[in-house]
């Protein structure tokens, strides 16, 4: 692939003696959306959080744009290129920070200083409005603050998103708002998503290619048409198919 815009090669994670990421190669091209599936512990959000340097690598590389980047530590321009949205918008945003605070943060640390203008544009872009500002965030709903962790992802202005479950954590209602809102940002502003989530169908409706992990390795990537077609070589991703469409509707 030419120019990725993330690059992995035989990454490795472990905690203690437990190898929870075993020699992982991805390549995620400018603009893709990429699905990460596979069972609860395949994996999925500790690759997440080691290409955003929450998890520390001790074995293989990342490059991000063309960058190389060390298996521990971030710098400030790797956070200016790529942002990340938890699964649980609880505990990402501190309650008792107002709106404005929560997004005027990354644009200080990131050396904006038209905050007012941007934190305006970002409460619309996310649906909110400028109504929103002063509010707390314990004073939301789930779906406003996973809202506004959109908004302060987004307003830093990354080329980037990493998302981890981004609606797993909110009624099914609301899930389908988040999901077009995240997918209208990525088509206007042109973004790069890698995105984790134990729903199939979310990923394929959202992503233009998947990998399947199970025990910290990939064991295969896809097209979401595959999928569709039933046209893949691991069995453990039938199975997982089939979990996906519940009991009862497998014996197609
Ligand atoms: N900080 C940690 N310390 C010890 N073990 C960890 C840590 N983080 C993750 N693990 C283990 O690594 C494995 C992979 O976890 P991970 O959270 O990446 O799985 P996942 O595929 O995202 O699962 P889920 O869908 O349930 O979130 C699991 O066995 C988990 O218990």
């Amino acid at each position: 692939m030419n120019n990725p815009a993330v690059s992995i090669r035989d990454m490795q994670v472990a905690f203690d003696d437990f190898v929870a990421l075993k020699d992982v190669s991805i390549d995620v091209a400018q603009k893709e959306s990429f699905g990460i599936v596979g069972e609860s512990g395949s994996g999925k959000s500790t690759l997440l959080r080691a290409i955003a340097g929450l998890n520390v690598f001790e074995k293989g590389t990342l490059a991000v744009n063309g960058r190389d980047y060390p298996g521990r530590g971030r710098d400030k321009d790797f956070y200016r290129t790529v942002q990340m949205v938890f699964q649980d918008p609880y505990g990402s945003l501190h309650p008792r920070q107002t709106v404005d605070r929560l997004l005027s943060e990354p644009l200080a640390i990131h050396g904006f200083s038209d905050s007012e203008v941007r934190i305006a544009r970002a409460l619309d872009e996310v649906g909110l409005g400028s109504g929103f500002r002063f509010r707390y965030s314990h004073q939301l709903s789930g779906g406003q603050r996973q809202r506004i962790a959109i908004a302060r992802a987004l307003i830093v202005e990354p080329k980037i998103l990493l998302l981890d479950e981004p609606t797993s954590a909110l009624d099914a209602s609301i899930q389908a708002e988040i999901l077009n809102l995240l997918e209208q940002a990525r088509t206007e502003r042109g973004l790069t998503f890698i995105m984790v989530s134990h729903d199939l169908g979310v990923v394929s409706h959202m992503c233009d290619r998947l990998a399947v992990m199970k025990n910290g390795a990939v064991v295969e990537t896809l097209l979401p048409e595959a999928l569709e077609k039933r046209e893949f070589s691991a069995d453990y991703t039938r199975q997982l198919l089939i979990a996906s469409e519940g009991f009862g509707r497998s014996g197609r």
